[in-house]
Parts: C-alpha cells; structure tokens; sequence
C-alpha cells in the first residue's frame, strides 16, 4: 500500500469516488489503444529540405497508408497524386488553379479522401488528444467528420452535406491545407533524431526551427552537435572548428542571415595575412550550388585562417590537459618552418603549403594579437546570439547522450570498447568508468557545461574531448587527421586514416549488441540498439542491419555530402503498433522534383520485425507509467470506500 501521505495527496486532484473512477476507468481505456508510431532520423547535417520532405511523408508511412486504405480503389498514379497533395498542399492547389478553375467535384473528392485517411491515422489516439491537435479554427467541424463511421448510412448525407457546404462558402482550399497538416502530424506520434543535425549543409537553423515547432521529439547529441553546443558556450576551439567546418562547405548563408553573425572580421584579416591561397586545398567544397571566384578565394582564405587558429587552440588545449592522452595532434610544433616540413615519427613529409605567417615557430601555439582579438570577437558574437543560443538551449533541455526508450537503445556512435570486445574503462580522477557509466559521465559533463558559468571550464574542455577524443562515445575514431588531410599529400592512405573504435566491428555480433543492451538495463532479447553516425554503404552492399537485427545503423547519408559514397539519399526508421521498419530513401533532389514525381519516394522498405500481436499503449514506457498510475488510484478508491480517507464534493 502507498504511503498514505502520497494518496491523500492524489485525493486532492481526484477528490472523491466518481473522479477517481472516471480517471481509472479513461487510463485503463488508454491502455488498449494501439502503441502509436515513433519516427527515427539521423545525421541530417544541415540538409533543411530533405528533412522536412521526411518528415511531411513521415517516411513513407502516408503512402503506405493511402495504400492500405485506397488499395483497388485508386490507380497507382492517383494515390501519388493524393499523396503529394498531403505533403504539398498549397503548392498544389496552386499548380492547379493555374490551369483553371478547380471545379468543385474535385474538391469533394479530395476532401472526402483526406478525411478518410485523417479518420484512420487519427483513430489511434484518445479524443482528448485529437481534439487538442486540431486546428482551432476548424475544430468543431472536423471533429464531426472525423467521428462519423463508415458505412453509417444515415450519416452518409450529413456528411456529404457538410463537404458541400465547405466548398459553397468558399473554404474548400483551407480545410484542405489543415486536413493534410493534421495527417502530416498523426501519421507519427513522436520523433527521435539520433544526432548530427549540424555541419557540412546549408541550413541547420531551418532544421532548428521545424524541431522547436514540434509536437514531441527527442535528441540524441551528435558529435557535431556537440561542436555547436560547445562553442555557444564560447568554447574557443569548438567555435574555430565549427566556423572552419562551415567554410568547408561555402554555407555562410545560415551563419550570417540565419544566425547573424558577422564574419566580416575574419575576412578582412584572412585578406590580409593570407592574400595569395592555395585554392586546391582550401577552396570550398560545394554542394548543389555555385560561387563566383572572388568569393570562393574569400571562403578559402578564410578558411585558412580559422583553421590555424583552431589548431593553435586544439594544441593549447592538448597541452593543458595531457590526461586526454592527445599529443599525437601536436603538430604544429612537429613543423621545420625553414624547410617547410613536417617530421613525424622520424619521417618527414613535403609541406602543401609552407606560408604560416602567424606562426611563431619558438611558440607555434600562441596566436597572434589580431588573430586573438578575431577569436574574442566571435567568441562575444556566438555566445550572445539570441537566436543560436535560443536554439542550443533546446538541444540542451530535449537532448541526452543516450535514450532508452520503449525497450529499445538509442546513440549517436558507439559505446566504446576494447578490441577483445569488453567496455572501455577511462579512468578520471581516480574514478573508473565504463559502459552506461561512462556514457553517464559524459552526459553529466554536457549538461554542466551548460550550467557553469565560466567561460573554458573544465567542463568545456571535456565538450571539446566528446567532439574528438578517442573514447568519445559521439566520435568513435582514435584520431581526427584534419591537418594531415590539409597540409601533407602523401599516396600513403594509412597517415590519413581514422581508425573507427573496435565497437563498430564487434557491432556486427549479436551477443556484443546483447552485452550493450544487458548493460543499460535493457531486454536482450527483444530490444534494439539505434545508431547514426557511419553512413552505411548501401552501393557496397553494406548492411544497416547488424547483429542479427539487434542493431540497426540508419545513416544512409541524408547528408548530400555522402551521397556519392552511400549511394542512397539517407535510411529512416518508423516503429509502429505491428511493425519495425527501416526504409531506404531516394535522394531528395528538390520540391519541384518531389511535387512532380508519380513514383514512390522510397527504393525500398525492410520488415526488420513484425509482431505477431499488434502492440498496445500497455506495451510501452507510458503503458508502464500508466500501469502504476492505476494501481494507486485503485488504492484510493479502495481508501474513499473503506472510509480511510473522506471524500470531498464541492
Ligand atoms: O567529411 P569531412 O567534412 O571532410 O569531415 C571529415 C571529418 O568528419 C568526421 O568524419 C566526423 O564527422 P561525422 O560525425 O559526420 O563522421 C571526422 O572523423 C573527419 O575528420
Ligand atoms: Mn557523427
């Protein structure tokens, strides 16, 4: 029995016998509704549009729910037709329109099939809930038509007259817009990105903005979001990286018309000390868009000049906390300044580029005045931004390290581990960590990063060790060869290589993702672990699917950076009440493309489990919670009519 203390408590929100019941009797009901579907993407690295269109088509659910529904019914054509009239209302009607006038039967009939499916996707949810996501100018309306069932024939005029009325006073096109919304926001209950939503495309702060506008979803850091979360706090090296990252790829766009902040300084001091560029090395790497030479040496220039300061700072860093074991990046005091060469480990290498004129080889390290003053003035730009701050403090509160979430596991990288297959042990202070305890650990170090106030704390130097310290679970290579890659052209594949951790290996074994998923409390047998980070393959005949289905890789590389090399535009994961599905997607080329298309977006779709009962809201993390709920209120109830506690009416 619970502590009295605790039910007299609950008394007061259900203060007698028939409130009691009626929650009761309402959470019990929620238990047998069926589990609704959950909706994993990862790795969206900046790429806006891709993103949305997954999550307008919520990965191929919508269509395979007009299938289900229109199957016989309607050719293959116009169930894409109907399709993209969900995910593209406006643009539709519009293309429409200007071909003339829509006429009427046509959007009698498009109503009408929009409340079909809106009926079935919204059919698994309470009333209260459907209620609640409706568009309040519609609500009553559509409440209506949504509860009138199949096949009631006497409802079958009401609703006809209903849909006519709405084309006759003229809101045809709006009810039709907030239908395909509507549809768009139940075909998935709830969102998991499982890292990366920053670096190497256009917009991560559209990608920000759709995530805040979002009815319920999670976050699970990235390493590149970890950059971006460490330098909003004015992490030196994070914010040299993260702008070096951004020049890369030419996206100066976001940071300066999404972000505002102004990169003229840099630019007029990378003009300065590096007027002349190598452009083979540092011209940006562009994606799907074009720059005229005079910028593209601009970006180049400045590209150079952050990523000395970045290594100028990493060194720092390095040497300041030598229990990250990271001398092997010391390179630039590794330089001949005279020769311009590079000597590692005894053998020396042909500079690319021998102009450092910043660089005090005595104290390589040290930046130069203006280059520290740079630094100071992004510093101030990003750490009093309202808008990225604003954005980095929703990744903080909605995001986590790691989520365990209706049984299964869901990271970014890796659970770090030691060849033989055991979990690394880091020792920190005395104190051994491994395992859940070391993904603990570095959780705990995020978030008080963000709480601490003072600027290069401890804890953000450890931000800087999870973007890419060897046993960081969010990048889970021994080393990061950037300086490599840029300054030595060497045939030697082996000096640039990053050398993935052990687990990525060991991943492929199902009692290695067992032994993971034992470790965090989690049903061997049944769970699944979730990871993004590694772009699968799919053209070398690579698998998403690891450890005989236990583990499921869904970075196909939305990232058009990786097309080249996945061959696919990017894997999604849907999780519904009857199934686990892992879809391989098209690369998304443009709106235009997809609004034109008549064929399916997605190259394939995988079963990776299929229930053999379909499961319910019992079944999951909330039924769990709900289970116990009742059994309280069952004891008050019991305690209202044994007399224990009074009843109150008011
Ligand atoms: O693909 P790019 O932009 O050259 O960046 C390469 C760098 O990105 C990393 O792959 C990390 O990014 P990911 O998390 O996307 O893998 C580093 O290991 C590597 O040095
Ligand atoms: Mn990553």
């Amino acid at each position: 029995m619970k502590d009295i203390k605790y039910l007299k408590l609950l008394s007061e929100q259900f203060p007698n016998i028939p409130a009691v019941s009626t929650e009761i009797i309402n959470l019990k009901a929620i238990l047998n509704l069926p589990k609704s579907t959950e909706h994993f993407l990862t790795d969206l690295h900046g790429e806006a549009d891709a993103f949305k269109y997954m999550l307008k088509t919520a990965s191929g659910m919508i269509e395979y729910k007009i299938d289900q529904i229109f199957r016989g019914e309607l050719t293959d054509t116009e169930k894409r037709e109907l399709a993209t009239l969900i995910f593209y209302p406006k643009s539709k009607m519009k293309e429409l329109e200007e071909k003339g006038p829509i006429p009427q039967a046509w959007y009698k009939e498009a109503l009408d099939y929009l409340v079909q499916i809106s009926k079935e996707v919204s059919s698994i949810y309470t009333r209260s809930k459907v209620r609640k996501a409706l568009p309040a100018k519609f609500a009553y309306i559509i409440e209506e038509l949504l509860h009138i069932k199949t096949g009631e024939k006497n409802k079958k005029d009401y609703k006809d007259q209903i849909l006519t009325t709405i084309i006759e006073v003229g809101q045809a096109r709006e009810f039709i817009i907030s239908l395909s919304e509507l549809i768009q926001t139940f075909a998935v209950d709830k969102l998991h990105i499982i890292g990366d939503i920053f670096d190497r495309g256009p917009a991560p702060d559209v990608i920000m903005g759709v995530l805040k506008a979002h009815h319920d979803v999670d976050i699970q850091w990235g390493n590149h979001d970890i950059l971006w979360m460490g330098a909003a706090r004015g992490q030196k090296a994070m914010i040299a990286t993260a702008l070096r990252i951004t020049l890369r790829y030419g996206n100066l766009e976001f940071l300066e018309e999404g972000y505002g902040i102004n990169m003229r300084p840099l630019a007029r001091f990378a003009m300065n000390n590096y007027p002349e560029v190598k452009e083979q090395i540092f011209k940006p790497h562009l994606i799907n868009k074009e720059l005229d030479e005079s910028e593209s040496k601009i970006i180049a220039q400045m590209q150079k000049a952050i990523a000395i300061i970045q290594f100028k700072l990493e060194g720092q860093l390095i040497k300041r906390r030598p229990e990250f074991k990271m001398n092997e990046a010391l390179y630039l005091e590794k330089i001949d300044y005279k020769k311009g060469k590079l000597n590692l480990k005894g053998k020396e290498y042909e500079l690319t580029d021998k102009h450092f004129p910043t660089i005090d080889p005595q104290n390589p390290y040290q930046l130069s005045e203006w280059e520290a003053e740079i630094i100071e003035q992004l510093s101030y730009s990003f750490k009093n931004n309202d808008q990225l701050q604003e954005d980095i403090r929703f990744l903080y509160n909605n995001g986590s390290l790691y989520k365990k979430y209706n049984g299964n596991l869901l990271f970014h990288g890796c659970v770090p581990l030691k060849p033989n297959g055991d979990f690394s042990v880091v020792k920190i202070e005395g104190e051994e960590y491994s395992g859940q305890k070391l993904m603990n650990f570095f959780d705990d170090i995020v978030r008080r990063s963000y709480s601490i106030k003072e600027v290069e704390s401890d804890f953000q130097d450890w931000l800087w060790y999870i973007w890419r310290g060897e046993l960081s679970p969010l990048f889970g290579k021994d080393r990061m060869t950037t300086f490599l890659r840029y300054f030595t052209d060497e045939d030697d594949k082996a000096l640039y290589r990053e050398n993935k951790n052990p687990y990525y290996q060991a991943r492929e074994k199902e009692e290695i993702c067992q032994k993971i998923l034992a470790e965090f409390g989690l049903d061997p047998k049944t769970g699944h672990i979730i990871n993004g980070h590694t772009p699968v393959a799919e053209k070398k005949g690579e698998s998403p699917i690891k450890g005989n289905g236990r583990l499921l890789v869904i970075d196909g590389g939305i990232a058009a950076a990786y097309h080249e090399k996945t061959g696919i535009g990017g894997y999604t994961l849907t999780y519904s009440d009857t199934r686990l599905r892992l879809t391989a997607h098209e690369p998304f080329i443009s709106k235009k493309n997809a609004l034109h298309k008549d064929s399916r977006d997605t190259i394939s779709a995988t079963e990776v489990l299929k229930f053999k009962k379909a499961q319910k809201i019992a079944d999951t993390d909330i039924g769990e919670k709900l289970t116990k709920d009742i059994k309280y209120l069952m004891q008050l109830l019991k305690a209202y009519q044994d007399g224990v506690i009074r009843e109150k009416y008011s």
